[in-house]
């Protein structure tokens, strides 16, 4: 679909199945050989019809060449899967296997085992043995175990085996996926922020991830020196005028720009769009026009754009690119979208990450700005909240980054949704675009001018609102609040958008309250939040964040997802079965950075 871009660089990492067994032959082998790689075959099916790479393909999984009864067997997986490309290894059994002479021994590779539930041979002891193993030699493992006993020859897998698989593998393919990549700082630290203060060790040590840096400098090269192409240029401006409306310009009379001005910032902020993207993943046809170096891009998977202020005091703001790359959609169709975080706050650019790549789809990113008591929205508007809104709401609104399918305008079931690019339809991304509009930007802010995108976000849709952060002597801790979006009547989101900047998209956003710590209400939700960004996915996707974070060693710090959905290595019960929370702290530090 998309010519021009090279986004992802080499293959895409597999799975890897390691079938292991029982070693004894003359009778015990043999009895289990097509049981065992039966099981294997299994799972390859599971995760092929269930799980999806970036670009919409089905996951490949490799399966070891033989059962692996013994450490030769076990190398020559390692063999296989190294040059097969594995990025996630998963061992299955049915029966008792010798420990630590058929684990895989990668440090790395996100791993786990399922022994099978019978008793005519025990994988479940396999599966203990192994694990205190892993746990010894400190290599993390999940233990996947069914709840229910099967006879010998079933060779289904259970449904709550098949949650475990499946969060299993989703979360290990985001490991496998962002590592080697790039996260691209276009500029430097925007007003202070401290998440855009990009900290190298983080990205290298826990996301196995690379730094690089453009000064936004990079861009005026670009456009004056005519580094991009062309030919898109006219087609993506022409798409431009057709599809994004401009809304109403709010600045007072005299800080309001003339026509001329704003027709010559249309132009900027494409060409800024244009730039952006392909100084993130290259574009083969800039080597055509001359551009060998340029052509290559920088491997990124997420970036962030500095924008305020030397960029944004003089130029046209960044919120045009950052909202339309992060879309699922632009001139040249429906494609996947590129992660680009605003102010360059790397670390909620982390989370944009963790949320993309379990989901598939595209993130709002958005600053956490108004705890809105039930009590001030009806002193202000006489309004009660009810539904989820009743205990109170957050309005998540910034200039800049929020995906426009964050407009609620695609659809599942008829109810509003978010969908990886390959489910959205031509109607749906038109909604999208339909339902916002392109506001001059506030002037006061962005002397250069620029526009923001001014949508609302439909009510009803499960969300997860994530966000990374950094303390000194501890590391990186995510938090995560699961949470619907939610529709106010017309004149109260009137009244309350009218006090902050109408100009820019607004979700009202209620995070799930279990009545316990930072989650005993709205308040202390918004209370707790590390900073002033947050990354908002589609779905509540915060067992899997949890899984993910484990992977990385992250521990977090708060989340309102139920005990009966989490799932980590088994190692972390050795640390605290009473306080799970805690646990996770001591063995994230522990076991440290996964690429330390
Ligand atoms: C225009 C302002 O500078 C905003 O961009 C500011 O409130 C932020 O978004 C801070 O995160
Ligand atoms: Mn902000």
């Amino acid at each position: 679909m998309i010519m021009m871009e090279k986004r992802w660089l080499g293959a895409f990492p597999k799975i890897g199945i390691r079938p292991t067994i029982d070693g004894r032959r003359k009778g015990v082998r043999e009895s289990l050989e097509e049981q065992t790689m039966n099981m294997a075959k299994a799972v390859a099916q599971l995760f092929e019809e269930n799980l999806r790479y970036p670009n919409g393909e089905p996951v490949q999984c490799v399966i070891a060449d033989t059962t692996i009864g013994g450490v030769a067997e076990a190398a020559a997986c390692a063999d296989k899967f190294a040059r097969e490309q594995v990025g996630v290894s998963l061992t299955v059994t049915p029966c008792w296997c010798y420990g630590t002479e058929t684990m895989d021994m990668d440090p790395s590779i996100p791993k786990a085992v399922w022994g099978f539930n019978g008793t005519e041979r025990p994988g479940a002891v396999y599966l203990a043995a192994v694990l205190s193993g892993y746990a010894q030699k400190g290599l993390p493992a999940f233990g996947i175990y069914g709840e229910d006993v099967q006879d010998a020859g079933d060779t289904s897998i259970p449904d709550d085996v098949r949650g475990k698989l499946l969060g299993f593998a989703k979360a290990g393919l985001a490991v496998a996926l962002m590592k080697g990549k790039s996260y691209l700082a276009m500029g430097s630290v925007s007003m202070g922020i401290a998440g855009s203060i990009v900290d190298d060790r983080f990205f290298q040590e826990y996301l196995g991830m690379r730094n690089e840096y453009v000064d936004m400098s990079e861009f005026v090269r670009r456009m004056e020196e005519g580094i991009y192409d062309d030919a898109e240029f006219v087609k993506a401006l022409s798409w431009v005028k057709e599809n994004c409306k401009e809304g109403p310009d709010n600045n007072p009379a005299q800080l309001q720009t003339s026509r001329d001005k704003k027709d010559k910032d249309w132009e900027t902020v494409v060409k800024m769009t244009l730039i952006t993207r392909d100084l993130m993943v290259g574009n083969p046809r800039l080597a055509e026009l001359g551009f060998a170096e340029e052509a290559q891009g920088h491997n990124a998977i997420v970036s962030g754009f500095q924008g305020q202020r030397q960029w944004t005091d003089h130029f046209p703001n960044g919120d045009f690119l950052e909202a339309m790359l992060n879309s699922s959609f632009d001139w040249n169709g429906i494609r996947a979208p590129y992660l680009v975080a605003t102010e360059n706050d790397s670390l909620n650019g982390a989370a944009m990450l963790f949320g993309y790549l379990l989901t598939n789809t595209a993130q709002i990113f958005a600053d956490v700005r108004t705890y809105w008591s039930a009590a001030s929205v009806e002193r202000v508007t006489g309004h009660k909240l009810d539904g989820h809104a009743a205990d109170g709401i957050l309005h998540l609104i910034n200039s800049g980054s929020a995906t426009l399918d964050g407009t609620g305008r695609q659809e599942i079931d008829g109810r509003p949704a978010m969908k990886p690019f390959w489910d959205i339809t031509k109607e749906e991304a038109a909604k999208c675009l339909e339902a916002t509009s392109w506001r001059p930007a506030s002037t006061e802010y962005f002397r250069g001018g620029g526009f923001s995108s001014d949508f609302l976000t439909r009510g009803g849709m499960p969300m997860t609102m994530s966000r990374l952060n950094l303390v000194k002597g501890l590391g990186p801790v995510l938090q995560i609040a699961e949470g619907y979006s939610v529709d106010l009547p017309e004149h109260v989101h009137n009244a309350l958008d009218k006090r902050t900047d109408p100009t820019w998209p607004t979700t009202w956003f209620a995070p799930v309250i279990t009545g316990k710590g930072a989650f005993s209400s709205v308040y202390s939700v918004m209370d707790n939040w590390g900073a002033n960004h947050g990354s908002i996915s589609y779905g509540h996707i915060g067992a899997d964040l949890i899984t993910l974070a484990s992977m990385l060693r992250i521990p977090v710090h708060m989340h309102n997802v139920a005990e009966e959905r989490i799932f980590r290595p088994r190692a972390w019960g050795l640390f605290g079965t009473d306080n799970p929370e805690g646990a996770d702290y001591r063995a994230c530090q522990t076991f440290g950075p996964l690429y330390k």
